[in-house]
């Protein structure tokens, strides 16, 4: 039995808040700071999530905007447009190297330790890994998810399905990609293979796709990824699956919606790729939490946290999806300030309850949102004033021929503060920031209309959007 090596800090799993607190808690307060990372750099995001997928997303966007100009300007481009995959996966390759070198670059400069290993809790606050046993006085658990594979499904397991994991590693274009799941992964990907000339299908068991989303918003994306070439099956389950996923496979499939021919029959549905985004696993188990380190988990299996991320068992944090946080990279990063105020008080102590958890889905148009969504307003019953304006109202999608979408907010019914924003468009991601602030503070939405912004910039239409909130009722 190797001795115990002492460390103030040691995280097992380099996700986000992992990295973030070694970094910190090095370099600005002198601690002996080590991450234990199985993977090939420390974190999902910039090797198999984040980045590699937006730098996906915008050779596609290259591609598509290449075959408009070859069938709006003859004689700007010639020949037949072809995606080249091995490029493009060169390409991602390359982002993901750099970021490689820049994290790796940041634990020598910080002189925290990146431990290359598999690591497993052998007891409350020490964990081993390569052969070594590493204690410490905080250890943060920040062992992510991992793509959801239904097993239940028959054939599901034998079709060796793709996750985001391989697929972002194929170097040739699919025929005909099956997407198992409308959700973040799903949508994102479909439009991505799409625009790169692949037939793509998206099968989901909601009735819409992105189901959490106000169904104005889900219509207008489908009816623009629809035009693009992507078939959405909704309300349709899998029941059976032949073939192998890279080969040829053959999907058995039950739609319920009352609305479609095929309802209720099945149907079968045949493709060469089968991508599996149904939504994620956290990686929570076979590494001793609860069984050596006595670490309550929840039901649906993330490690149980409070307001600050503290486990059950004091000293140890958890961070990201696998403590449940919403699964964002972003708000990995706010776990890291939240763990960060606890142990030193910078910059400031406060939790998780209420903060903002904006997001954006990065298909073309983006669809970027905060706060409190139109449906889920109406649930709750509470009461608001609604303001609505087309994509064309914000001049700036003129100039640049791309007016589809909308944007939409919700203001209280008996005052002035913002409750929720949602808007479909060009780069919209980038307008969230100046609302979540008005937001965050309590301002009136009516600060937001008398700014001065720049023409013809994306967020004077918010100046635009926001002058119309209809008077409150008397
Ligand atoms: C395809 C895809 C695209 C996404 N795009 C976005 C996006 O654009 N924006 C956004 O905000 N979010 C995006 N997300 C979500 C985001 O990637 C996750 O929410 C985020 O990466 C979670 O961070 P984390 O800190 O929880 O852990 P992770 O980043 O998942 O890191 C956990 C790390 O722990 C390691 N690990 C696990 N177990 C062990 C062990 N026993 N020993 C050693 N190491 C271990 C893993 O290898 C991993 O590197 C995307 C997700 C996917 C799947
Ligand atoms: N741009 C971003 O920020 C970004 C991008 C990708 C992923 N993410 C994060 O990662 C999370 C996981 O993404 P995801 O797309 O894997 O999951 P998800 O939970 O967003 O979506 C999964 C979808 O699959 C459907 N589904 C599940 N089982 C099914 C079945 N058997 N048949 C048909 N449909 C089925 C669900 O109804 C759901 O619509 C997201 O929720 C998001 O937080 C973020």
């Amino acid at each position: 039995m190797p001795t115990p090596e002492q460390y103030d800090f040691v995280a097992l799993g380099g996700g986000e808040a992992a990295k973030l607190l070694a970094w910190d808690l090095s370099s600005n307060h002198g601690k002996k700071c080590a991450v234990i990372e199985h993977g090939p750099i420390s974190g999902a995001c910039p090797t198999v999530a984040c980045m590699p997928t937006k730098t996906l997303l915008h050779s596609a966007q290259l591609a598509h905007l290449a075959r408009q100009v070859q069938a709006s300007t003859p004689g700007a481009a010639s020949g037949d447009f072809k995606a080249d995959m091995a490029k493009v996966f060169a390409r991602k390759q390359e982002v993901v190297d750099g970021m490689a070198d820049l994290f790796l670059g940041l634990f020598a400069e910080t002189k925290s330790e990146l431990i290359r290993g598999h690591g497993e809790l052998v007891g409350p606050k020490t964990i081993s890994c390569n052969g070594r046993l590493l204690t410490a006085e905080t250890v943060l658990i920040n062992t992510g998810s991992k793509a959801f594979v239904d097993t239940s499904i028959p054939g599901l397991a034998d079709a060796k399905p793709l996750t985001h994991v391989e697929l972002l590693n194929i170097t040739t274009l699919p025929s005909h990609l099956i997407i198992l799941g409308g959700g973040y992964v799903g949508m994102e990907f479909a439009q991505a293979y799409a625009r790169f000339g692949a037939r793509v299908t998206v099968i989901e068991r909601n009735s819409q796709v992105l189901n959490k989303e106000d169904s104005d918003v889900v219509t207008e994306l489908t009816t623009i990824l629809t035009r693009e070439g992507v078939e959405f099956l909704t309300s349709t389950t899998v029941t059976n699956i032949t073939g192998t996923s890279g080969s040829e496979i053959t999907l058995t499939l039950s739609n319920s919606s009352s609305s479609s021919s095929s309802a209720g029959g099945p149907s079968t549905l045949r493709g060469s790729h089968l991508l599996v985004s149904a939504g994620r696993t956290p990686n929570t188990s076979g590494i001793g939490l609860t069984e050596a380190a006595g670490i309550t988990l929840t039901a649906t299996g993330h490690v149980a946290v409070d307001a600050q991320l503290r486990t059950s068992v004091p000293g140890v944090f958890a961070a990201g999806d696998c403590a449940g946080s919403p699964y964002f990279t972003h708000m990995g990063w706010d776990d890291y300030r939240v763990i960060l105020g606890v142990l030193t008080g910078a910059p400031r102590e406060r939790g998780t309850e209420g903060r903002q958890v904006p997001s954006v889905l990065f298909t073309s148009r983006e669809l970027a949102h905060v706060g409190l969504r139109e449906g889920e307003a109406r649930e709750k019953g509470v009461k608001y004033r609604l303001v609505k304006a087309p994509m064309g109202a914000f001049l700036r999608t003129r100039a640049l021929g791309e007016t589809e979408g909308f944007a939409k907010a919700l203001v209280e019914a008996e005052g002035e503060r913002i409750l929720g924003f949602t808007a479909l468009g060009p780069g919209v991601g980038e307008l969230l920031p100046v609302v979540q602030l008005v937001m965050k503070l309590g301002l009136s939405y009516k600060e937001l209309v008398d700014l001065t912004i720049v023409h013809p910039t994306m967020s004077e239409g918010l100046v635009d959007l926001f002058r119309s909130v209809p008077p409150m009722s008397k």
